[in-house]
This record gives C-alpha cells, sequence and structure tokens, in this order.
C-alpha cells in the first residue's frame, strides 16, 4: 500500500478542449487534481492538452495503451517522454520485450504501467474473443508477472484481483483500478466494477473515476465524495 494515491484520478473522456477547460473551471483552483487523459482527448486536442492541464498545477496520467511491435512502441515512447507526464501505459498483452522497449524509450522519469485485462472484459468475453482458455484472474496475474519481469511499476487491473496480483508480484507493485462505482451508479460498459471504499480495502493503490464524475450533475460534489469514500 505503499504507493496509495489519495486522489481519485479523474478521466477526463470529453471531445473537444472547449469541454475540458469548462469542466476543470468548476473546481478550486488551489484543488490540484490527477487527471488522466485518454484517446479521445488526446486526439481530438493533441500535447496541448497535456501542457494545459500541467500549467494549472494537476498531475496527468496519460492513457494511450500503447500496443505494438517493440521498436515503434519504443520511439513513441521517446516522443510522450518529452511532454513530463506522471504516468503513462501499454499494453501488457505485447509482450515482455515490447514492454521492456517501452521503458527503455521513455527514459525514466514517467511511471509505466501495463494494461492486463481490460475492467470492460469479462471471463466469457475472454475466452470467446481472445481464445485464453484459463480464468480470467489467471490471465491478469500472468501479465501482471511478465509486467513486472519487464521492469515496469505496476498494472491496470479490476480492484477484484489486486490481492491476487499483490501476491503473485510484490505488495509495492502498482495496482491501478478503473471500473470504480459508488454504490447505485450506472455501471454502463464496464463488467468487474467495486466502490472506492471497497478498492481501497483490498490495496488499490490508484482508482481512476470517468462518468460517475464527469456526467453528474455537480462534478465536484461528486469528485469530492468518492475521494472522501476512497480515503475513508
Ligand atoms: O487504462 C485505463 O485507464 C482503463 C483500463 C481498463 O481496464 N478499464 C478502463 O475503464 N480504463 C479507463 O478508465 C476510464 C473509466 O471510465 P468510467 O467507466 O467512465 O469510470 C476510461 O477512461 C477507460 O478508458
Amino acid at each position: 500500500m505503499t504507493n496509495f494515491e489519495t486522489r481519485p484520478i479523474i478521466a477526463l473522456d470529453f471531445p473537444t478542449f472547449e469541454a475540458v477547460k469548462n469542466f476543470l473551471a468548476k473546481f478550486d483552483p488551489s484543488e490540484k487534481l490527477y487527471v488522466k487523459i485518454g484517446m479521445e482527448l488526446f486526439y481530438a486536442v493533441g500535447p496541448e492538452v497535456v501542457t494545459y492541464a500541467k500549467s494549472l498545477g494537476h498531475s496527468v496520467f496519460l492513457d494511450l495503451k500503447l500496443h505494438d511491435i517493440p521498436n515503434t512502441v519504443k520511439s513513441a515512447m521517446k516522443v510522450l517522454a518529452n511532454l513530463g507526464v506522471d504516468m503513462t501505459n501499454v499494453h501488457a498483452a505485447g509482450g515482455v520485450e515490447m514492454m521492456s522497449a517501452a521503458l527503455e524509450g521513455l527514459g525514466g522519469k514517467t511511471k509505466l504501467i501495463a494494461v492486463t485485462q481490460l475492467t470492460s472484459t469479462s471471463q466469457e468475453i475472454m475466452q470467446n474473443d481472445q481464445n485464453i482458455q484459463t480464468t480470467l484472474a489467471e490471465s491478469v496475474v500472468n501479465y501482471a508477472k511478465k509486467t513486472a519481469e519487464s521492469g515496469l511499476l505496476g498494472v491496470v487491473c479490476s480492484a477484484q484481483e489486486v490481492a491476487l496480483i499483490k501476491s503473485a508480484t510484490t505488495e509495492n507493485f502498482i495496482c491501478l483500478t478503473p471500473g470504480i462505482r459508488p454504490s447505485g451508479a450506472a455501471v454502463g460498459d464496464q463488467k468487474r466494477v467495486m466502490t472506492p471504499a471497497q478498492a481501497r480495502a483490498i490495496g488499490s493503490d490508484y482508482i481512476v473515476v470517468g462518468r460517475p464524475i464527469t456526467q453528474a450533475e455537480n462534478p465536484v460534489q461528486a469528485y469530492l465524495e468518492i475521494k472522501n469514500d476512497w480515503n475513508a
């Protein structure tokens, strides 16, 4: 639990720069957030949105989930290293050689973690679509071990797998968990979900929350409630 981050990471899944600016403007400027910039926003706006979030004093997780041949991923990571983000990620399915190349390209200042099985993937989906004939937990643990072997700091997983991952790797191995829903909130496309308090109790180090905050009537209040639950 040494890496426990008290701020829930807010997934800024917005289509335009304007929408992000409007959203962030709702927060008190002294409230330093941890935000996630994912594919939609980065592809729409580009590196400028990272610079903007950093200029407001926020921490940034750049979630682009790289998955390509090792040389391409290494070169892309060299470019991303210049953005000065706090954390970024790849898909563990790219393998040990690709993850090691990513780490080399990134060069040490930015935390690098790997996605195991997406939280929108159920065991049935995994077995049918990926033809991985193990349990979902076994697949996640396998990816976590390969990620640790590659020298990365941790994984993206569902909170349901945190205990298994920590015992298969080390207590310090980061488990960043999306698929977080306050009790009673709409689950949407997520399949493996937990509440912030449950994720905390089970040992998640970071939680990522999108729609329960961004689509809330009062996003600041929703954020603070989730933060309280996470830190309880
Ligand atoms: O890498 C991620 O952040 C990620 C991995 C994963 O397995 N599941 C997952 O939901 N995410 C991201 O976490 C966020 C979750 O958003 P909400 O479902 O709206 O809370 C989205 O931006 C997803 O892209």
